[in-house]
Order: structure tokens, then sequence, then C-alpha cells
């Protein structure tokens, strides 16, 4: 006989920020209780007051019920949670949390990125801060702001546990939320965290007005380096070719939208990095996933050469006008993967 479905009742989304808060949209949409937390008390009154998060999502009403808090304790007691906060910040968030979630609680990655200072994949990090939690992550093409505004979308969650990744899936899933799920969590973390890299290049492309023509090169060669990444770490080839590959890839890539494209075209009109950097821009997390991308390549032996240029790029050692001419004068090679 099959066992019955997991429900989750409570659904704790920990961040609060253009993500948490569309997820949260979600979860309430669902059916469920949503409960966001953040760390800016501001944002928590204004979500609690029905105002929304103007920080995050300006302009966007929130219609259903989300209840926010400051208090982690209150989140981490949800049958289910969602970890939303960028990636760089999961381990100190995970270690807070540690003390609070109970044995077997699922925990769904969000963050879309790789820990700079190990090298370590989100659910890596997972496992070494809350052993407790089952793993899964969400990845998928899906803006925040579309998704708040309930504008329909398709992502993957996935789990190596295939009836948790079920039961997620079924537990967010809405008439314009539609998840599919997955078992190859990998998989699924190294087509989130990579595609960032290329929406910078692929942004600095345009930024460049270099042609459409070379951003599709680009993106067909960088989209080869996340193939041959994948392989290595023995992810399943199709997960690659689904939503939170190929899907996000296609969205990341091409929407100025995107906060990693959006990063990518002013660099190509000719900003310093450090500039942007210190001007404070939107979450690009493509620019901290890139030089540990590049060095987990070089330890692993894989060719990586855009993901290179873009890590130096961002470094402040390669100029942009060089690292195009680095990349067409490689040798020439057959099309493999
Ligand atoms: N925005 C999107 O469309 C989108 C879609 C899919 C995935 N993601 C991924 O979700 C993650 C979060 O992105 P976002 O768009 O919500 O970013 P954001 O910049 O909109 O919000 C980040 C939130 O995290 C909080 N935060 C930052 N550092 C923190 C810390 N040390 N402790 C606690 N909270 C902290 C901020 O206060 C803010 O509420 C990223 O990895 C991103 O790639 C974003
Ligand atoms: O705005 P970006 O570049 O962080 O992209 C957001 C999502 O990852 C798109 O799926």
């Amino acid at each position: 006989m099959r066992a019955a479905m997991e429900r989750f009742e409570t659904i704790g989304i920990i961040g609060a920020g253009a993500w948490g808060s569309a997820l949260a949209l979600v979860a309430a949409r669902a059916g469920k209780k949503a409960i966001l937390w953040g760390r800016d008390a501001e944002t928590v009154a204004s979500v609690n007051a029905g105002t929304g998060n103007p920080r995050y999502l300006p302009g966007i009403a929130f219609k259903e019920a989300v209840s926010a808090t400051t208090d982690l304790a209150e989140a981490a007691r949800a049958n289910l949670l969602l970890l939303v906060t960028p990636a760089q910040t999961l381990r100190a968030i995970l270690r807070d949390l540690a003390p609070l979630v109970a044995e077997g609680t699922p925990v769904v990655l969000c963050a879309k990125g790789i820990e700079r200072a190990t090298g370590r994949l989100m659910s890596e990090v997972l496992a070494e801060e809350l052993p407790q939690a089952r793993p899964a992550a969400l990845s998928g093409p899906s803006f925040a702001s579309d998704v708040a505004k309930g504008l329909p979308t398709a992502v993957t969650v996935a789990s190596p546990d295939g009836a948790l990744a079920d039961a997620i899936a079924d537990g967010l899933s809405t008439p314009a939320f539609r998840p599919y799920a997955a078992t190859d969590l990998i998989g699924v973390e190294i087509g989130g965290a990579l595609k960032n890299v290329l929406a910078i290049a692929a942004g600095a492309v345009a930024g460049a007005r270099l042609g459409k023509s070379a951003e599709a090169a680009l993106i067909a060669r960088g989209f080869a380096e996340i193939r041959r990444f994948s392989r290595n770490r023995r992810a399943e080839p199709e997960t690659l070719m689904g939503l939170s590959g190929l899907g996000d890839l296609m969205l990341t890539c091409s929407s100025v939208q995107s906060r990693n494209y959006a990063f990518g075209i002013r660099i190509g009109e000719g900003a310093a990095v450090a500039d942007l950097l210190a001007e404070g821009c939107p979450l690009a997390e493509g620019a901290m996933t890139a030089p540990v991308a590049r060095d987990l390549a070089r330890v692993e032996a894989i060719d990586m050469p855009i993901t290179e240029v873009v890590a130096e790029i961002v470094e402040g050692s390669l100029a942009l006008d060089a690292a195009i001419d680095r990349l067409m004068r490689r040798p020439l090679k057959r099309e493999e993967a």
C-alpha cells in the first residue's frame, strides 16, 4: 500500500527579500499558513500591516494573508522551511536555525549560488550545519516580481527523496505556480548557480553591443561549461535540459529583469565592477559564484573558459575587450560538450 503524501500546513519562509516574499505569497495561495521571517523590522511590520514589501517588491499588493515575524523560532516551527537568503549567508542562518529546527524537517534551498569561502553547494552547507533536515531545492525560471504578481511559471523541486519532492511540489502548487518534482538535487543546484555567471557574461556582451549572434554563441558555449561541471559531479544530464537548467538559463541570459544580466550590461557599458559593488547594486549572485566556480573547475580540471573570464572581470583583473579576445583566440577544437 502506498504511504499517504505528506501535507504541510505551515510553511516557514526564511528571508523577506524579493524571492522570499514571492514564495510566501505562493504558499498562502496554495492554502498554507505562510510565516515569513525577516531581519528587518520595518519590512516585517509592512507585510503584517497589509502593505506588502515596498523595499523588495515595490508596487505589488499582497492580497493573500502572510504572517511576518522577526522571531526565527516562530518560523522554524513550521512543517516545511524554505531558505531564501543569499547564498553567502546560508551557513550563518543555518547555524541560527540549528537549535530551533525539529528532526526530519524538510528544508528547501532556494538560493542560487556556491559558498565562496568553501566551494560547497548549498546542499553541502545544509548537510554540515543542519544534518537533522531533509534536503530539497527549488529552482527554475522565476522572477520574484512575476511570481508575486501571479504570472504563470513552472519550476523544479528536487530532493533525493522522491516522495518528499512530490509532496513539496504538491504543497506549493497553485494555478499559476507549477512545480515539477525531481530527484537530482545536485544537478538542479548546479544549473541554478552557474546560470547566474553566464548571465553576467551575456549581459556584458549585450552592454558592449557585440550583437545577438555573440550573445547566442556565448550562451551555447557557456551551457557546455555547465554540462561539463555537472557531469563531473555525476549529476543527471537530463536535469540541465529542464526548467532548472536550460529554462532558467534562457530567462536569466535574456532579460533586463535579471539582476545578473543587468549587472553584466553595466560592465559591458564600461562601468567598473568595484564602482558597481560600491554603489550597492541589487544582488547579483553570479559575481560571488564566478570566482569560486572558476577555482573548483581548476581543481577538478574542467575546461570553463567563460567562467574564468567572468571571474577575472568581477575580480577587476581583466577588461571586457581582453576577455573577448582571449575567448576568440582559443585554439580551435571539436564542438563536443
Ligand atoms: N529575486 C528572484 O527573482 C529570485 C528568483 C529565484 C531565486 N532567487 C534566489 O534567491 C536568493 C535570494 O534572492 P532575493 O531576490 O530574495 O534577494 P533580495 O536581495 O531581494 O533579498 C535578500 C534578503 O535576504 C536578507 N538577508 C541578507 N543577508 C542576510 C543575513 N545575513 N541574514 C538574514 N537575512 C539576510 C535581506 O535582508 C533580504 O531580505 C538568491 O540566491 C537568488 O539567486 C531569486
Ligand atoms: O535576478 P536574477 O538574475 O537573480 O535571477 C532571478 C532568478 O534566478 C530567475 O530565475
